[in-house]
């Protein structure tokens, strides 16, 4: 995946902006939209495509059954044996309707949907519109979840486009193959939405796209992440600070990490109780003594330390306390993580000593700690769509904190206090779920804190570690532990100044 995330809302403001310029009709884009999806389909499968077989059809009442006719026309011609079952009626004179006398038919009700044998299901009944919870459909979900390889129109039925949930457990199909008409839906890369997808493919209906929802991550320019020549001050110093004793793996995976994406000058600050464990386990990564927020803000009378990070393996007692708040004081670029962030949410009022240069990095646990009302209402059950999700949980937030927000996951959002927001999916070709492992936060933190280093702006840090934190999970593979991943990153930015 590539480009941009739409909302349901905002594809049909730019399909109607397309018609009322008269660039084309709604039923030449329901054509290419069908079209787009067989071709997509044949090339998914070309065994499919080699030897059309039975494809059984569910299409539903709006223009997402009209799609499907359009395909159940496409595949008859083909010599695909095709039995469509719908849902409702399209609208008398609207596109699906006359996409459904082309069709011929008639149709058989839902109701009666029988996949026994069938090579192919295509799954035709909501896409975008769908507004409320799906009732009757059960015998549509259970057959994607048997038998027949599965083809979605626009998004699996049942699942939201805009937020990748569905309105009850298990109430949604569960494609092979999903197959996005103009643009990436947000739903398409969030929550669910990657595991009932399957994958997706982008059929191009030459509309004039604005207003995205939120950025996809991508891969950064090489030029913005190699050394550019100079001294190694030119690259920043960041004090990364750790708990005591017994506790300091954490703030090493995160100093090493630091280290290798490339800020200058790496420092440990530990407690005098631990500072045995970091000297005798740490060799580029330089340490210093910072007992409590005094020693902290001693420190940081040397502007060189530009970057810090704090969390990973800090603890939540009074040190940690005082450390966080020498630390936002100094207003230097600062990433809030694990403990940092739990010792925040205690506060009455934990955003107060946030700024600008602040990345929040929490996951799910620690953002609902943080964010209760946002969390609950991203859990809580509703009745009528566009359900909400977790760009808009994470644009609050920030909005909220006046920090730049990360929430982790298979889907990391990024926001910025401004509203800019973007995601990075580790979905479809990207999925990494060896990144589940002890110690892969503790590296993102560090990934950030030495991008910020580097001078790096709060929400490209951001932005840039996510996409070479799960590359680098991406090159080591199956069998990853924290430690693997700052020892990929040589290899992830040689690919990248090689173009490769
Ligand atoms: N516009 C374009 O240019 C293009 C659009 N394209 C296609 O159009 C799709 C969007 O079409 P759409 O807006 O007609 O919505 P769609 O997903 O078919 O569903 C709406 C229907 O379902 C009904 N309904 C909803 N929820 C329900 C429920 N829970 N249970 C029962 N019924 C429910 C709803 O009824 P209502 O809510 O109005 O009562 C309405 O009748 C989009 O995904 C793409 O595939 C492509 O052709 C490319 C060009
Ligand atoms: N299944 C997954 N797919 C992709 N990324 C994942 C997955 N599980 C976890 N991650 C990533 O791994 C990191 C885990 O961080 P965190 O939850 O703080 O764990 P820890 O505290 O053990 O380091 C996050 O960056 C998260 O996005
Ligand atoms: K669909």
């Amino acid at each position: 995946m590539d480009g941009s995330l739409f909302t349901a809302a905002r594809m049909r403001a730019i399909e109607a902006a397309h018609f009322e310029s008269g660039a084309a009709t709604g039923a030449e884009l329901m054509e290419r939209a069908g079209t787009g999806a067989v071709a997509a389909m044949e090339a998914a499968w070309p065994d499919l495509a080699a030897r059309p077989g039975r494809a059984v059809l569910a299409c539903g009442p709006g223009n997402n059954g009209g799609d499907g006719y359009v395909v159940a026309r496409l595949l008859a011609q083909r010599g695909w044996d095709v039995t469509v079952f719908a849902l409702g009626t399209p609208r008398a004179g609207g596109d699906a309707a006359g996409m459904r006398a082309r069709w011929g038919g008639p149709p058989r009700p839902l109701s009666e949907l029988r996949v026994q044998g069938a090579d192919l299901l295509v799954d035709a009944v909501f896409g975008t519109g769908l507004a409320r919870a799906p009732e009757g459909l059960e015998a549509l979900f259970a057959a994607s979840r048997a038998g027949p390889r599965v083809l979605a129109l626009d998004v699996p039925s049942g699942l939201d486009a805009d937020s990748g949930r569905v309105f009850a457990p298990g109430q949604a199909v569960r494609a092979d193959l999903t197959v996005s008409f103009g643009a990436w839906k947000a739903g398409h890369a969030l929550a669910e939405g990657p595991a009932l997808c399957g994958q997706v493919r982008l059929v191009d209906l030459g509309l004039d796209l604005s207003g995205a929802a939120a950025k996809l991550v991508g891969p950064p320019h090489a030029a913005a992440l190699l050394k550019g020549g100079g001294h190694k001050y030119d690259d920043g110093h960041a004090l990364v600070l750790t708990g005591g004793f017994g506790h300091t793996g954490a703030a090493r995976l995160a100093a090493r990490a630091a280290l290798r994406v490339g800020a200058g000058l790496v420092t440990l600050g530990a407690p005098g109780s631990a500072m045995l464990e970091c000297a005798a386990q740490s060799m580029a990564v330089m340490l210093r003594r910072v007992d409590d927020g005094a020693a902290l803000a001693e420190l940081l009378r040397d502007a060189r330390f530009n970057a810090l990070c704090l969390g990973p393996g800090l603890g939540t007692g009074d040190r940690a306390a005082g450390l966080v708040d020498a630390a936002l004081a100094a207003g230097r670029g600062c990433v809030l993580d694990a403990d940092a962030l739990t010792v925040l949410a205690a506060r009455d009022a934990p955003f107060g000593p946030l700024h600008a240069n602040c990345v929040l990095t929490p996951h799910d646990g620690e953002f609902a700690r943080l964010f209760p009302d946002l969390a609950e209402r991203l859990r809580a059950p509703a009745a009528q769509g566009p359900l909400w999700s977790r760009i808009d949980a994470a644009r609050e937030a920030a909005s909220r904190a006046g920090a730049t927000v990360l929430l982790k996951g298979p889907d990391t959002i990024i926001a910025a206090p401004d509203g800019t927001v973007a995601v990075h999916a580790a979905a479809y070709d990207r999925a990494t779920p060896q990144l589940a492992t002890a110690g892969a936060g503790d590296v993102l933190a560090g990934l950030i804190a030495g991008l910020l280093a580097r001078g790096t702006a709060p929400f490209d840090a951001a932005c840039r570690a996510a996409w070479l934190h799960v590359e680098a999970a991406r090159v080591f593979g199956p069998g990853l532990i924290a430690e693997d991943l700052p020892e990929a990153l040589p290899s992830v930015l040689r690919a990248l100044a090689h173009g490769t």
